[in-house]
């Protein structure tokens, strides 16, 4: 198998398309909040709905009808060109490689609305040549269209090819921002045997053993995580390449709980943000991929105890050392990122006063 020298890696793949960039900015996108942009109902609501978000999607994929293809295309255009999208990045959901519609997608779209495009993401990836093929595409596009910096790639990890080949997405080329766990499609293109979007089943879990050896007693049954396995392995592929992992959908809207709890797990396990497919998920979003005040504020207290950050210290009991430290770190960055762009967060976080 031949690789490419780091020189290649970062020369533009067509004569007039912008360089590639070295690293993916650290752009807050705790929420990526899906529309469909031939839906008039939706689409009336996006120009309201820049600075509320991180990230506004324009999707034609899944969930647009095969008739409607077309106008959900054209649709994104017309959005793009008449907003102007401030904070917010504008983010589309292609269709699959293997569809009419794609080539269309990507031609229409990067020579048309180009520079305001910030990432595409790619469904189905079943491995690198993927990447490799819209990564040529888009600068042979961005060529065409004098397009003036790099649109970036982010690709849905939901084949069962797609999560053996994960590293190899991750890193193959200068252009990947980032992956989602796809948990719909996984789930069918694995054979699992669920039928939701996303989230737990109660069939998936641990029962404790029986109290005195009786089989058919009062025994507590604790849900399993489906999804722990995938997201922990798109995690350190993604961090191994410097790219950004996320959790994707959660389709039962009116249950505001168990999404609340799927987010966090991701954020815990290292995941920057998720996927909104309603308004009304934007709000558990944001308030779960920020970190919280208390979480800012033994942070901080570990960074003022740690000095020089070496050494090791005892505060409330605990050790800390050079690598708690960086695990605060961690936060305290992230929360300086968002309060760059949230001034709700920066004031909330400006409060904090360390004791
Ligand atoms: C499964 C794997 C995947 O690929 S997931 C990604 C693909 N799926 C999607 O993108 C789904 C996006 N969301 C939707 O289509 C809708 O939210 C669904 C789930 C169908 C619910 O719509 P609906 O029944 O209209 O909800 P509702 O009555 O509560 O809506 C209230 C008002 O809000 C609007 N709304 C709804 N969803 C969005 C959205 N994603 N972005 C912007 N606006 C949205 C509705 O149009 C409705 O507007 P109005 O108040 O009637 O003017
Ligand atoms: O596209 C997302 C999925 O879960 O499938
Ligand atoms: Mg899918």
């Amino acid at each position: 198998m031949s690789h490419k020298s780091p020189k290649d890696f970062f020369a533009p793949l067509a004569v007039g398309a912008p360089a590639p960039l070295r690293e993916i900015p650290a752009r807050p996108s705790r929420a990526i909040h899906f529309f469909d942009p031939s839906n008039p109902k939706m689409a009336a609501k996006v120009p309201a709905m820049v600075g509320t978000v991180d990230v506004l999607l324009g999707n034609l994929e899944d969930a647009v009808k095969a008739d409607n293809k077309v106008a959900a295309r054209e649709g994104l255009v017309k959005i793009a060109s008449e907003t102007d999208f401030g904070p917010t990045q504008l983010w589309t959901r292609i269709n699959s490689l293997d569809s009419p519609w794609v080539l269309d997608d990507l031609i229409t779209l990067v020579t048309e609305i180009g520079d305001k495009l910030d990432v595409v993401m790619v469904p189905k990836v079943q491995g690198p040549e993927d990447i490799h093929y819209v990564d040529r595409l888009l600068a042979q596009l961005e060529a065409k269209g004098g397009v003036q910096r790099p649109i970036l790639i982010h690709a849905i990890l939901e084949t069962a090819r797609g999560v053996a080949n994960v590293e190899e997405i991750a890193s193959a080329s200068p252009r990947m921002q980032g992956i989602s766990l796809g948990p719909a499609d996984l789930a069918a293109d694995r054979k699992m045997k669920t039928t939701r979007v996303g989230g737990g089943h109660p069939g998936y879990l641990v029962r404790q053993d029986p109290v005195d050896g009786d089989i058919h007693g009062q025994r507590t049954v604790f849900q399993q995580d489906l999804w722990h396995y995938t997201i922990a392995k798109m995690v350190d592929a993604c961090a191994a390449a410097g790219i950004y992992p996320y959790y994707g959908p959660f389709g039962d809207i009116t249950d505001v709980v168990a999404a609340e709890d799927q987010f966090r797990n991701a954020f815990l396990l290292g995941c920057v943000g998720t996927w909104s497919l309603h308004p009304k998920q934007i709000e558990i979003a944001n308030r779960v991929f920020s970190p919280s005040v208390e979480d800012i504020k033994h942070a901080r207290r570990v960074v003022a105890a740690m000095g020089d950050g070496t050494g090791a210290v005892m505060l409330d009991g605990k050790m800390e050392d050079d690598a708690s430290l960086k695990q605060c770190l961690v936060l305290v960055d992230l929360a300086e990122e968002l309060a760059a762009i949230d001034p709700k967060l920066k004031e909330l976080y400006d409060a904090i006063e360390v004791d």
